[in-house]
């Protein structure tokens, strides 16, 4: 432990863990990176924890050794839940299978006139109709957009999608919800810190262990009707691609490919890609509310290139450089990943010039890129300038790290970018968000679960 980097005075048994109220709080985060330095080791209970903190820390921890970071932690409660299958919580050679065939039938989906980016304006297009019917009258955004997002990753991966009054999307939405709640919770890490005695008490684990089960039996359900009816030549989903090249190692060849890492590959795809979108529009919407000059200046730039009518498409993105560069500013200020997920040690490694041993743990603190002020002219605060150069064009931002980096980089984000662009620039064209009447403060503090949520809100929608 002398060869580990610095870092705050560990108590016998429970290591850091008093000290840090039992959960990883991207703010004390930051603050103990003053004292230590951008790359310290915080003790969870017995086990190192190399916290990775700040734009060079976290970019050139997850990416000059990238292959040696890449495995994930397979913790009490990961394990439970998904024993190493699929792509997120997968680690090895599974997971470098079971990621690129899951990005390749990605990649294929998004072709065509049925791709990705057609979803995605369908979806648009029913959740303007959702605000519309509303008349202006207060609405909480947060489950039509929930709705709205986890409906495009349905049809990518069941191949329909599911009316708002459906029971069993409700069901499914209830489970992704009580699982992103239960991540954040002090529940969680109870558990993952006295897993053997938490599986013996009832609890919050035990809800969250129940909703994953939502997910899983409903998804083997949707694999056996895609049995039943056939693989069709063409694939029209995610379980139709994988089931395809299921069917192709039945001559006997070893395969990875099975039935067990599509329902977890599926599974990973529903959570990753529903939850974390809406909550970003959610936020956005916010924003907009709170600060009604830049609504105002984004609904101008829309109307005078876009028009009112045209079908908006995600290329469109390089002509509104002023709307673009609020949504990265709103998935750059809602910092909803807030701490990133953990990564392990495949190899001996060397990190930031400290000898790392195979399987530590190491955290990237993607907060502290988003906020480090070394990058940012005012990082806590709503400034889609952070965006733009003094002519008014849109500018990248390296430290920008939503998605955080490396190989393990989130495998949905040309999805999810252009989910942003597309429900965004739809609403903010359609509608004007304002406060409801009586309402005078709006609250943008997160509420910390797994993804960091805004209070709920309602917002009016005049139809402009
Ligand atoms: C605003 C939206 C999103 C954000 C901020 C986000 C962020 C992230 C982050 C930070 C990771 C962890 C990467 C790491 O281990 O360092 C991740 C992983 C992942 N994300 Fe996303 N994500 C978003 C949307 C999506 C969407 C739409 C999908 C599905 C299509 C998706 C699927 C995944 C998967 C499967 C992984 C695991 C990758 C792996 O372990 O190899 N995400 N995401």
């Amino acid at each position: 432990s002398k060869r580990l980097p610095p870092g705050p005075v560990p108590l016998p048994l429970v290591g850091n863990l008093l000290q840090m109220k039992f959960q990883f709080h991207r703010d004390l985060l930051m603050k103990l990176a003053k004292t230590h330095g951008d790359i310290f080791t915080l003790w969870f209970g017995r086990t190192p924890i190399i916290i990775l903190n700040g734009f060079h820390a976290v970019k050139d921890g997850l990416t000059t050794h990238p292959e040696d970071v890449s495995g994930r932690l397979l913790s009490p409660f990961f394990k439970t839940m998904a024993k190493g299958k699929g792509i997120m919580l997968a680690t090895g050679r599974n997971w470098k299978q079971q990621r690129r065939f899951g990005m390749m039938i990605l990649r294929n989906l998004g072709m065509g006139k049925k791709g990705l980016e057609y979803r995605v304006q369908e979806e648009a297009r029913h959740l303007l109709e959702c605000f519309a019917s509303m008349k202006g009258k207060p609405l909480d955004p947060s489950f039509p957009l929930f709705h709205s997002i986890s409906n495009v990753i349905c049809a990518v991966v069941f191949g329909y999608r599911f009316p708002s009054e459906d029971e069993n999307f409700h069901k499914l939405l209830k489970a992704t919800e009580n699982i992103f709640r239960f991540g954040g919770s002090l529940g969680y890490s109870l558990y993952e810190f006295f897993p053997w005695i938490m599986d013996h008490l009832p609890g919050p684990h035990k809800k969250a262990f129940s909703s994953y089960e939502v997910l899983n039996s409903f998804t083997r359900k949707e694999i056996r009707k895609h049995l039943e009816r056939g693989i069709p030549d063409n694939p029209e989903d995610f379980i139709d691609y994988y089931l395809a090249e299921i069917e192709k190692a039945k001559d006997g060849t070893k395969s990875a490919y099975d039935e067990d890492n599509l329902a977890h590959s599926v599974i990973d795809l529903f959570l990753g890609g529903s939850e974390t979108t809406s909550t970003t529009l959610h936020w956005g919407l916010l924003y907009m509310v709170a600060y009604p000059d830049i609504q105002e200046k984004v609904q101008q730039e829309l109307e005078a290139v876009l028009g009112s009518s045209q079908l908006i498409c995600y290329e469109d993105r390089r002509k509104v450089p002023y709307t673009n560069a609020v949504i990265h500013e709103i998935q750059r200020f809602s910092n909803i990943i807030s701490v990133g997920m953990p990564r392990i040690c495949v190899r001996k490694t060397e990190l930031l010039g400290f000898p790392l041993s195979k399987g530590t743990i190491v955290l990237p603190n993607i907060a502290s890129s988003l906020y480090d002020p070394k990058q940012w002219n005012s990082p806590r605060q709503f400034n889609p300038g952070h965006f733009l150069d003094k002519d008014g064009n849109f500018v990248n931002q390296e430290a920008f790290l939503p998605f955080s980096a490396g190989h393990r980089v989130c495998l949905g984000e040309n999805l999810a970018r252009t989910e942003l662009f597309i429900f965004f620039s739809n609403l903010l064209r359609a509608f004007t968000l304002r406060l409801a009447e009586g309402v005078k403060q709006v609250n943008i503090e997160p509420v910390f679960t797994s993804t960091l949520q805004p209070h709920p809100y309602r917002v009016c929608a005049i139809p402009r």
